[in-house]
């Protein structure tokens, strides 16, 4: 249960509401252990008003300095009045337990809820700073799951549970100390089926919990079953596979079918079971008080009052085995997302940073970088350097490790050996938010917001751009035009990653994001391969402008012949194999020359 201590920070946090639902729960349950004291009370008049045996007068204790008070005023009333007066307060103390009982989850309840809305940020905002690794490891599923399965679990706990407890606690504590007052004994008796209901309750609990996790997880496969064949609802229909996708689905369906109903079915007996537990042991103490009764009169009244004790008791006792198992389960998801929370980021901010100036040289000096989950080597012995406004093209095969260059320049991956320098400073000195925030990337795999196309082009900026300035950006990377044609223009809803655009438009609308945030260095990997020759030249001739006083490294696996580059470089399994400019390469008649003759051939 040590997992659960970390929620401490929230209590104190919360502590004043804490402190009044502990409380208001002892206050309704100071009220509802008076009612049996009444109840006692009435029944002992009544024997005084019959023949036989009565208890002695003052032989019954009365705790209660008010009820004490309370009697005394009774014993001038006649029996008649006495029991309506009574019979009023009954319903007055319920009426003030139900209020007490209704404050109490106001605080108590309502606190959970603000546990639960702080704990789902501290999850989110961690999982914002973890690294790109991180992201590679995990699956969103199970990201989505802890955020939102387990944060709910937990909430069990810090709500329900803590007050179910307090409740039990506190009101076990003032029924026995009343009864033991009156009868050590009988209060042993009547006390005893207790533990046993609590614990069979628990182990049912369990049981039942056992088969809510199975059908919970069948569900989880179900929905990410169908998100997926929803999400590659293309792929499916064009290899006509919505036969096989549906029988998947089926399995997926029947084996959550059996075992929600096998769930049903132990439901159906489980709650039957607890209710006949729980009227059994009403059932035991009232047949051992009868007996009681039988050998002494004068017990009436005091069985009478321990009755009402233990149908007081018996759901705060049955509830014990629901606690624990509640408290189980969010220990249980807590120790998840205390694996997350206290991962610590593989990229962060170094205690002391250098201001980060990208408009200088960049130099990277021999990197080597291997992908951890994969073991491969994507980067071996890397050096390179950029001046400041050079624009360089990185060539390459597929898999050769051009991206790699990117995600360690935006520091995504730090270097296993080397390091990487921008204007003479150390990238893992520089602060990782103001590095990224200079750099403008346009990333292989486009991802665009569900959001208009305007918001899209603004979203690395800190407030939406102008029009002007939105249009200007869509205009340098060939899109301005095509999306005036669309009925509603800068403010068509691209749908859900922009599945209302195609390929090539939505590249160029990632690119037009990249241009107008206006960086020192900008990056563009692979961003053109969905456009047509003729676009790929004009993009090509407008970003010619609009780099002039830029860095950029722009890679690709074809040669833009309309661009001239300061540098080219080849990249062949993670090492520079040619490096120079367009004449020299062509003059070398390596891979860049075999390549570019083979494109010029092709046009
Ligand atoms: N996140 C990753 N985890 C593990 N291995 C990776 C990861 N990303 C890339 N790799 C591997 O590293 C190598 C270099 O990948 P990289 O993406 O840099 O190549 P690339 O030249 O950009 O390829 P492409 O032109 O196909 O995009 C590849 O062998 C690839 O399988």
């Amino acid at each position: 249960m040590k997992e659960l201590s970390v929620l401490n920070k929230y209590f104190w946090k919360y502590r004043y509401r804490f402190i009044l639902g502990f409380l208001f729960i002892t206050a309704s349950n100071y009220f509802a252990v008076m009612s049996p004291q009444v109840f006692r009370y009435v029944v002992g008049k009544l024997q005084e008003t019959l023949p036989g045996p009565h208890p002695e007068a003052g032989s019954q204790k009365v705790n209660d300095a008010i009820l004490a008070h309370f009697f005394n005023w009774m014993d001038h009333f006649p029996y008649g009045k006495m029991v309506l007066v009574c019979s009023i307060v009954i319903i007055v103390l319920a009426l003030i337990r139900g209020l007490f009982m209704f404050f109490m989850r106001q605080t108590i309840i309502v606190m959970s809820r603000h546990i639960e809305y702080d704990q789902k940020n501290e999850v989110y905002n961690h999982y914002q700073k973890l690294d790109a690794g991180f992201y590679k490891t995990h699956s969103t599923g199970d990201l989505m799951n802890r955020m939102a399965e387990d944060v709910s679990r937990v909430r069990m706990y810090t709500g329900p549970a803590i007050m179910y407890f307090i409740n039990l606690t506190t009101l076990i504590a003032l029924c026995l100390i009343n009864m033991l007052q009156q009868d050590v004994k009988l209060t042993l008796i009547v006390i005893s089926p207790l533990p046993i209901l609590a614990i069979t309750i628990y182990f049912l609990n369990i049981n039942i919990h056992k088969k809510s996790t199975r059908v919970q997880a069948l569900l989880s496969d179900l929905t990410t079953n169908a998100q997926e064949s929803f999400s590659g609802i293309r792929v499916i229909k064009s290899y006509v596979q919505e036969k096989a996708i549906l029988g998947f689905f089926k399995k997926s369906s029947e084996d959550y079918r059996r075992n929600a109903v096998g769930l049903a079915k132990m439901e159906a007996v489980y709650f039957p079971s607890m209710n006949l537990i729980i009227g059994l042991s009403t059932l035991i103490t009232v047949l051992i008080g009868c007996q009681i009764v039988l050998h002494d009169t004068t017990k009436v009244g005091l069985i009478v009052e321990f009755v009402i004790y233990i149908l007081l008791l018996i759901f705060p006792v049955s509830a014990i085995g629901w606690v624990a198992s509640m408290t189980q389960r969010a220990a249980a998801s807590q120790k998840r997302l205390n694996e997350f929370l206290q991962q610590e980021p593989a990229i962060k901010d170094k205690a002391e940073t250098k201001p980060a100036a990208l408009d200088g040289d960049i130099l990277f000096e021999h990197v080597s970088f291997t992908y951890k989950n994969t073991g491969i080597k994507a980067m071996k012995d890397f050096n390179l350097r950029v001046k400041k406004g050079e624009k360089v093209l990185i060539l390459g095969k597929t898999g050769s490790g051009k991206s790699t260059v990117a995600h360690l320049l935006l520091r995504s991956f730090d270097p296993d050996q080397g390091n990487i320098y921008v204007k003479g400073v150390n990238i893992k000195d520089m602060p990782v938010k103001e590095l990224r925030h200079n750099i403008s990337y346009v990333p292989q795999d486009v991802f665009l917001f569900s959001d208009t196309i305007a918001n899209n082009i603004s979203f690395g900026l800190s407030e939406r751009a102008s029009d002007e300035r939105i249009h200007a950006a869509a205009a340098s990377a060939s899109i301005h035009s095509e999306i005036l044609e669309l009925q509603n223009g800068y403010e068509t809803m691209v749908g859900e990653r922009g599945v209302m655009l195609s390929g090539g438009q939505k590249q160029r609308v990632s690119i037009a994001r990249a241009l107008i945030k206006e960086p020192e260095l900008m990056l563009f990997d692979d961003c053109l391969s969905a456009v047509d020759a003729k676009t790929e030249n004009q993009i090509i001739s407008h970003l010619n402008k609009y780099l002039s006083d830029k860095t950029a490294l722009i890679i690709t696996h074809r040669i833009f012949t309309v661009f001239s580059f300061d540098q080219i470089i080849i990249i062949e399994d993670g090492e520079i194999t040619e490096r120079g400019t367009h004449e020299s390469l062509m003059k070398s008649g390596g891979y860049y020359a075999e390549l570019y003759k083979k494109q010029i051939t092709e046009a």
